[in-house]
């Protein structure tokens, strides 16, 4: 380790205390670190340089002309933010660190016995580029198991909220309430050099990943009534955790659809509105918490994440409106009455892909597998043959194609989560990921307050008649 990685994880030592995992886990010889927060200290100096020379090469090049119609239009296309976890292709989809969704489950480290990555393998190539090796995976879910409990006023705060409060919005009471113990936040109330950022915001950003398998569990089972949750097994993996919070660990086919669903949901580069909206909060210099919590908010609107549990809701009253082996003509008329009465067709569509979303095929996939008699993955299948003609004809949508929510919900139905107001709540365990692997860089990296420039209409007018 260089000098300086030591000197940023020596800067990092009084919050990386806080987990007595990790630092009994730490040493300072290991030439193959398995400590996450390690081989970042590693990372950190190089990149900064990279960064460096990016912008002193590239720095005064333009990427082309913003026109009026990017403002109007939800500024699509705008080159505007810095995101290393993924990129997203419009024609050939998303990419972490490089990766396809199928080389990831080709490369990633699985649980044994198991065929999907594991959601540990991921956040670790998210953050540092690399693939780790079954050890290092193996530490982060025991750090992650150590870091699992909630405080005690969380639990009450989530016990208090009634059943009829969305699961969203329970969600994001609760992430945001965690900033109670913020290591960020006090270190900053303590004076912490900027250089120093990114030790606690790595440790929130750990305790954040670490504790919503509990909120989620907890949530669950108070909002649909099942019980007490059972405690977080050290031995197991963040997704067998997740699952036996929310009661269904004893299939394996469906913690094995957690870490398919964690690791494709992670991220989606930097623009969409959930991850715009962590790093957008995170630049004010607010604690993961806090920018999670916005996050997650951003996340339950239905023309985002939300739209998982639309997809539901859409397919069963087509059943209870058709039938369930309703013939293509009728699911047709079905889909054109959505667009008459001026409802998208949730699942379908996209800002940025031009193309079926390689999530859903990871999930149509999965479904092949695990499920291929299943009846309401035959009418997702049937509905694939239907909704992009009919979306074509009707000549407004960009992409006629699926996207990843046209099919999440009908896996987790199948193995009787058939709660779907409850799903969006898995989507953002899995966004956390993403979006807390940008937060830690960003600090690291010193990335400033966002601040874009905004203009009235009365302004842009003037503007542009001034110029003629
Ligand atoms: C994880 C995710 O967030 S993935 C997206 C999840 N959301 C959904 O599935 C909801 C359904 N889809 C949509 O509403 C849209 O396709 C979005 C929000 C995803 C993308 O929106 P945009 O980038 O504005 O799409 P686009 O440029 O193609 O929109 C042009 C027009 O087509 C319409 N359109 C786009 N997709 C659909 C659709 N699935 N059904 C009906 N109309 C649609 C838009 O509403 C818009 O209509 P308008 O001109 O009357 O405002
Ligand atoms: O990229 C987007 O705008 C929406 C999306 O699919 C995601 O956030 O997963």
């Amino acid at each position: 380790m260089s000098a300086q990685a030591r000197s940023l994880l020596n800067a990092a030592r009084p919050s990386l205390r806080r987990s007595a995992f990790a630092s009994a886990r730490f040493s300072s010889t290991s030439s193959k670190p398995t400590s996450l927060k390690e081989r970042l200290a590693e990372l950190i100096p190089k990149e900064i340089e990279n960064v460096k020379a990016v912008r002193a090469a590239h720095g005064k090049k333009a990427f082309g002309p913003v026109l009026v119609d990017q403002l109007y239009g939800g500024m699509r296309g705008l080159p505007a933010l810095i995101w290393d976890g993924s990129v997203l292709d419009a024609e050939e989809g998303i990419r972490f660190r490089g990766k396809t969704i199928p080389e990831c489950q080709a490369l990633l480290p699985k649980a044994p016995g198991g065929t999907e990555p594991l959601p540990e393998a991921l956040f670790w190539l998210l953050l540092t580029g690399e693939v780790p090796t079954p050890e290092q995976v193996a530490e982060l879910s025991r750090d992650w198991a150590a870091r699992a409990a909630l405080p005690e006023f969380v639990e009450e705060i989530l016990d208090r909220c009634p059943p009829t409060l969305h699961p969203m919005s329970q969600f994001s009471l609760a992430v945001t309430a965690l900033n109670h113990n913020s290591a960020f936040a006090k270190a900053y109330q303590d004076g912490i050099s900027k250089k120093e950022y990114w030790g606690p915001t790595f440790e929130d950003s750990m305790d954040l990943i670490a504790k919503l398998p509990n909120i989620a569990g907890r949530i669950y089972r108070n909002v649909f009534g099942k019980g007490k949750l059972p405690a977080i097994d050290a031995s197991k993996d963040y997704s067998w955790n997740l699952a036996n919070l929310l009661g269904f660990s004893e299939s394996e086919g469906f913690v094995e659809l957690l870490r398919l669903y964690i690791t494709i949901h992670s991220d989606h580069e930097g623009g969409n509105v959930s991850a715009h909206t962590g790093k957008l909060v995170g630049s004010a210099l607010s604690d993961p918490f806090l920018a999670y919590g916005a996050a997650l908010n951003g996340l339950a609107g239905p023309l985002h994440g939300l739209a998982n549990q639309e997809v539901l809701i859409w397919l069963r009253k087509m059943q209870s409106t058709i039938g369930e082996d309703a013939t293509d003509e009728a699911v047709r008329e079905y889909v054109w009455s959505t667009l008459k009465g001026g409802q998208v067709v949730p699942g379908y569509g996209h800002a940025v892909l031009r193309k079926t979303d390689p999530r859903y095929t990871a999930q149509r996939e999965f479904a092949l597998k695990h499920l291929p008699d299943n009846k309401l993955f035959k009418l997702v299948g049937q509905i694939y043959n239907i909704v992009p003609d009919v979306l074509l004809e009707a000549g407004k949508a960009k992409n006629p194609w699926p996207n990843v929510d046209a099919h999440s919900g009908v896996l987790l139905t199948h193995y009787g989560m058939d709660q779907m107001q409850f799903y969006t709540v898995l989507f953002g365990v899995s966004r956390a990921f993403g979006v807390a692997a940008q937060l830690i860089w960003d600090r690291a990296l010193g990335a400033p307050l966002e601040r874009p420039k905004s203009y009235s209409t009365v302004a842009i007018d003037k503007m542009f008649k001034d110029k003629a």
